[in-house]
């Protein structure tokens, strides 16, 4: 199956790292022989079955599936009986008038969060089982096989968010029951309003039923283990620590920060913009056995322990992670657009969103020119600066941002607060860990320098909907006092500190960080840390009860809430420094 993408595709087996740094294929091992590999092996072990369902994911490659694995059945002289569930979807033209109200019209990133369930795209009254009972094996395979209802080994087969956007990229794939790919940006976001919310419910339901898991990323290669070893690694995980598998993006304002300094990645881009380290509905997690690497979505991990993996916040955020980190690298790049996001009530109204894009800028690392565009200049006028936008949008002229935004200098270790209805963006030459709530599309972006994206075309702009979330009261000097954090040390020992970096009152999430020579003993206090070594070579994490795990300069990494106390151990020669970032208890 094509991919379109200058990403490498992941390996089966876990390379030795080139050095000892930032690594892009972060797993989490299990016992020594769970992991398997190609169409073979995992047909000897189905054929220990008379009826099969096979389901999984949008995006998979259902043809080299089947066609791969009814050749080795002939091969073992086993004859089957196939079933495409397909046959039983309803037609387009019905599909299209169930999912159209979700998907926004024309709007080239907006919809709304569907609450359609899988079975509404199947016609049940032509549902019938058609399979030979003569044969040696029963097949019903495709996305949403287990509507059948037919009695036989559950396979499920899933496929990392990244690939499934590179196959999209190379319209080798289409939107859940449609024949044929459309526009990327429309066909992106009919995944992610409608076709992903779907398949996430249906994957949860699925999940304590799944006999075997396949990850079908790699095309003729498929990667198989059992479902119990899923789920018992997936334990394992909720009360011992997590790290997703980052994926990366170029982009119109991206940097070479990450570029110079990831030795795993593709150095043949003109520039990496997003590290989605860990933008959740987007990321995967890995399992390594004897080498072999197994990738399946991140929200399995939730969907079986939310209550072990995020303790006192799960009655709120129930199978959503709340916390995201990313990095937007605009180091020799350029401005990012001037943007806000959306009040809780909007996004919620509008997009179905359950809350909000709150977010934070920690600055990894800055220029020495680097700065930060954040909150309006004392006595905006607002008519006055919408005018100016839409001049500019119509005449292309350039706006003069600073007559209306403020613009302040970035440092190493800074904390912007930027809470929904905040204008910001970061200027050039930052290394920003944005540590935010998850959601991350909402942006309406406002200007954008009058430049094309990498594929020649304007961004889209939305100042209406900007305009319905602007919080025009931060203005003046309350921005540098309250958007800004102030550190404050809270605690210290010999060789360590605890200093608090307080965020708005509008945000969920806190965030400390920890400055340590030696060693520091952390409890989760009931709540799941989001952490990143921000500063020094590397650092232990022990777990009682767990193998200890080390995490380099750069990596983020998460300790579960039922883990309930774990220590940093700093490996480098010089100051650790780690970020923390929780739940507020008030918030749960
Ligand atoms: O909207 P642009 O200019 O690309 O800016 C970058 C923005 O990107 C969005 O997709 C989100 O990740 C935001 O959190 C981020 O601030």
């Amino acid at each position: 199956m094509k991919r379109k993408t200058s990403q490498f595709l992941i390996p089966v087996e876990k390379k030795e790292q080139i050095d000892s740094s930032y690594s892009i294929y972060p797993s989490f091992s299990i016992e020594s022989g769970a992991i398997n590999e190609g169409y073979t092996t995992l047909a000897m072990e189905l054929a220990k079955s008379d009826t099969l369902v096979l389901d999984g994911y949008v995006g998979v490659d259902w043809n080299e599936v089947i066609t791969s694995l009814n050749a080795a059945f002939q091969k073992m002289g086993l004859s089957t009986s196939i079933q495409n569930i397909d046959g039983f979807l309803k037609s387009e033209g019905e599909l299209k008038s169930m999912v159209d109200p979700f998907l926004g019209g024309d709007d080239p990133i907006f919809g709304f969060r569907t609450n359609l369930e899988l079975s509404d795209y199947f016609d049940k009254t032509r549902m019938s089982n058609v399979l030979d009972d003569k044969v040696d094996i029963k097949i019903v395979y495709g996305t949403g096989a287990s509507e059948m209802d037919l009695d036989g080994k559950l396979v499920y087969f899933d496929l990392p968010k990244n690939e499934l956007q590179y196959r999209m990229r190379a319209n080798a794939i289409t939107n859940l029951g449609f024949g044929s790919p459309k526009d990327h940006k429309q066909m992106y976001k009919h995944f992610y309003f409608v076709d992903w919310p779907i398949l996430n419910k249906e994957k949860k339901k699925l999940l304590p039923n799944i006999s075997i898991i396949v990850d079908q990323q790699r095309p003729g290669h498929p990667v198989w283990m059992s479902g119990k070893k899923l789920r018992d690694g997936l334990k394992r995980m909720s009360q011992s620590h997590f790290r997703v598998r980052p994926w990366f993006e170029p982009g119109v304002w991206g940097g070479q920060w990450m570029k110079d300094r990831f030795k795993e990645l593709n150095p043949d881009v003109p520039n990496y913009a997003w590290s989605f380290e860990m933008i959740v509905p987007e990321n995967g997690l890995l399992f390594e056995s004897d080498g072999a690497l197994l990738e399946v979505s991140f929200d399995m991990l939730m969907f079986q322990e939310s209550e072990n993996v995020l303790g006192k916040a799960a009655h709120r955020f129930g199978d959503e992670f709340p916390i995201r980190f990313d990095f937007l690298d605009t180091f020799q790049g350029g401005n990012l657009s001037v943007q806000c996001h959306p009040k809780p009530e909007y996004i919620k109204k509008e997009f179905g969103e359950n809350f909000t894009q709150d977010e934070t800028y920690y600055i990894l690392d800055a220029g020495e020119d680097a700065e930060v565009y954040l909150g309006f200049q004392e006595g905006i006028d607002p008519n006055g600066f919408k005018r100016a936008l839409e001049h500019s949008y119509t005449s292309k002229e350039e706006l003069d941002v600073e007559k209306y935004v403020q613009k302040l200098p970035a440092h190493k270790h800074d904390l912007f607060l930027i809470p929904h209805g905040t204008i910001h963006c970061s200027g050039i030459n930052n290394m920003v860990l944005e540590i935010s709530a998850t959601p991350y599309i909402f942006t309406f972006k406002m200007y954008d320098w009058q430049r094309m994206d990498l594929e020649g075309n304007p961004r889209p702009m939305n100042i209406d909907k900007a305009f319905e979330n602007l919080n025009f009261d931060r203005q003046g000097p309350k921005v540098s006092d309250t958007l800004v954090a102030k550190p404050k040390t809270e605690v210290s020992g010999d060789d360590w500190e605890k200093i608090h970096l307080p965020t708005h009152k509008d945000h969920f999430y806190d965030i400390y960080r920890y400055e340590f020579d030696s060693k520091v003993a952390i409890g989760t206090n009931g709540q799941c840390h989001v952490l990143m070594l921000v500063e020094g070579e590397s650092i232990e994490l022990e777990v009682e009860g767990c193998e200890a795990q080390t995490f380099h300069f750069a990596e983020t990494f998460a300790v579960p809430a039922s883990a309930e106390n774990y220590s940093l151990v700093n490996k480098g020669k010089t100051k650790a420094k780690v970020i923390v970032s929780f739940v507020k208890d008030e918030a749960c």
